[in-house]
């Protein structure tokens, strides 16, 4: 896992504001060098703001047919439903961006079937992207690399839908977990791994609002997956804290 970066700015909204800056940059780079962009979204407040963000900054300059979306975990509740975490990122305006719907890598709902059914069915669709440089090495998990992964962080520390105290959640070979039981509500939902969210050249772990200093806090003095599944997330190239002032309150800066 890279060296742990932290940027701050004032507040939620200039916060969006700056990541949706790098990740235009982000996608930039990795269509320059000549490959697909693989950027996978988070859902919760962090998610909704990121997406309005990117869509005020959209423009025509790139080839969307070249960037793919997908999301780092998914409430399993009926396709539609506002507790869905690609629902708010439709109302955020993701349509708008031109990423072709073929591109966008919604997770199974539970009008397909049962969770543990949609959680098989994701990995294979992840399996399909599957990076042509891991190909032959077996411990690889088979996706795509992501050139950005965006995570929310809950104020228990949680990160993409896997929570403190899940120990069935650590599992090695599987990119995606049906999870039962969530502690925040609705209670069944779909999750990508550990190993899964390591499989990203970029991490970049979005924190608003004071309710979160304590866990941002604990994540930075803890590499515990079942105390603090934030702390063990990390990018293959970097890793990036974005804070606004008041998450970062009890952040000690060297
Ligand atoms: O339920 C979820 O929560 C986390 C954190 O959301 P937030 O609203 O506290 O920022 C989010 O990252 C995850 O995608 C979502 O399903």
């Amino acid at each position: 896992m890279s060296d742990r970066t932290i940027e701050i700015r004032p507040d939620k909204n200039e916060l969006a504001a700056a990541v949706a800056e790098a990740l235009e940059q982000a996608v930039d780079a990795a269509l320059q060098r000549g490959r697909n962009a693989h950027i996978a979204l988070t859902g919760g407040s962090m998610g909704e703001a990121l997406m309005k963000a990117w869509v005020a900054r959209a423009d025509d300059e790139r080839d969307w047919t070249r960037v793919h979306i997908w999301w780092g975990d998914e409430r399993f509740v009926p396709a539609g439903d506002d507790d869905r975490n690609d629902k708010q990122a439709d109302d955020a305006g993701l349509k708008k961006l031109g990423v072709p719907a073929n591109n966008v890598h919604r997770m199974p709902s539970s009008d397909d079937g049962d969770a543990a059914a949609g959680a098989e069915a994701y990995a294979q669709e992840l399996a399909v992207f599957t990076d042509v440089t891991a190909v032959g090495l077996p411990e690889k998990p088979q996706m795509p690399t992501f050139d950005v992964l965006m995570l929310g962080v809950g104020p228990d520390g949680h990160v993409a839908s896997l929570f403190p105290g899940h120990r069935d959640q650590l599992v090695d070979r599987v990119t995606v977990v049906a999870v039962q039981d969530a502690p925040k509500p609705p209670p069944t939902r779909l999750s990508l791994t550990f190993p899964a969210l390591a499989e990203a050249r970029e991490v970049w772990l979005m924190v608003a609002g004071e309710d979160k200093a304590d866990a941002v806090a604990t994540a930075f003095s803890s590499s515990d997956p079942v105390e603090c599944p934030a702390s063990v997330v990390g990018g293959q190239v970097s890793t990036t804290w974005w804070l606004d002032t008041a998450a970062a309150s009890k952040v000690e800066q060297s």
